[in-house]
């Protein structure tokens, strides 16, 4: 008699479909922003599973939006012309040639990366930045920079560094519905046409909160929020985020990724993650499994 029982391997992958169903079944018609952290960008093979999770989401029906960064690849093509660049609380002092690099950098070449790996991974994309058809207005910002050893606070002028102030979402709800993925370079323009450096998570972040985002998933190159002693925290609320901001745990590039996330669950995302952009698929394994990964930052208590 003939065995029609599948092998292992082909039952595994049944298995791994119907597991996903009923997040399938939750998520469709749903968006995602997604923000793809420079540090995340490395790797050939890393950048082609992203453009497939991508792909993938938009093919079962949620909208991903795609916000990038791109800090490392700025600082090396400063680094290449000579040019100094400091940062302050994890922003990038921005002078005006500085602004003009940024620019280049993020919504003439990173962008154009990012779309062209989602049409390698049979998606269409189209890259806008906060330029495009208004989509962020912004204005300059202005950071207070703490200094604990003589316990005062200085102020520091950033320069062209602005934060998103409205988010027109039209051109972004004209894509996706389209079939379109949205790829966003954190770019943004003042009232005045003045051109802003725009941290990418603080862009994402606007950008979720105006969609009314159900995930927005930032990818970086750690595994989440680190405790002092190198322990992943897999749930904050904004309570715990004050505490470790306070108490000198979280530093650098994380301030603004974590306060982006408090903003965005305050503002009615349902949930934002931190997740490590350096596993292959971490996105989908977030998504469709039940092995939550990275740190979950909620509204309510963790
Ligand atoms: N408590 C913390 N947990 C994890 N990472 C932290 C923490 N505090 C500071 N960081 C730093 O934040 C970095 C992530 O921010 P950033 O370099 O801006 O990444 P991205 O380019 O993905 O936005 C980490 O690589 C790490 O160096
Ligand atoms: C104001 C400010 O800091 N802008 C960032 C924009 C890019 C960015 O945020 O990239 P990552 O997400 O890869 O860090 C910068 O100039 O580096």
């Amino acid at each position: 008699m003939t065995d029609h029982t599948p092998d292992a391997t082909l039952l595994a992958k049944a298995e791994t479909l119907t597991e996903a169903l009923p997040y399938l079944q939750r998520y469709a018609g749903k968006t995602f922003v997604v923000k793809y952290g420079g540090h995340a960008m490395g790797d050939p093979e890393l950048q082609r599973d992203f453009a497939e999770d991508v792909v993938l989401l938009k093919a079962v029906g949620i909208n991903p939006v795609v916000v990038h960064g791109g800090g490392p690849q700025i600082g090396a093509m400063l680094k290449r012309l000579g040019v100094e660049s400091t940062f302050v609380n994890g922003l990038r002092v921005t002078d005006a040639e500085t602004a003009k690099i940024a620019e280049m950098v993020l919504a003439g070449s990173i962008n154009k990366d990012i779309v062209g790996w989602i049409g390698q991974a049979g998606g269409r994309a189209v890259g806008v930045s906060g330029k495009d058809a208004g989509l962020v207005l912004a204005e300059k910002v202005g950071v207070r920079d703490p200094d604990p050893l003589q316990g005062i606070e200085r102020h520091v002028d950033l320069g062209f560094v602005g934060e998103p102030i409205a988010v027109d979402r039209r051109i972004l709800d004209t894509l996706s519905n389209a079939g379109i993925i949205p790829v966003v370079a954190p770019v943004g323009v003042g009232a005045d046409g003045t051109t802003y450096n725009i941290n990418a998570d603080t862009m994402a972040g606007a950008i979720a909160a105006a969609m009314g985002a159900a995930r927005f998933f930032l990818l970086t190159d750690v595994a989440g929020v680190l405790s002092k002693e190198g322990e992943l925290l897999t749930s904050l609320d904004a309570a715990a985020v004050a505490a470790l901001r306070a108490d000198g745990t979280i530093t650098g590039g994380m301030i603004p990724k974590i306060e982006t996330c408090v903003a965005a669950v305050e503002a009615g995302v349902d949930a934002a993650v931190i997740l490590d952009g350096r596993i292959p698929h971490a996105m989908l394994l977030e998504i469709f499994t039940k092995q939550g990964a990275g740190t979950l930052v909620s509204a309510g208590a963790a």
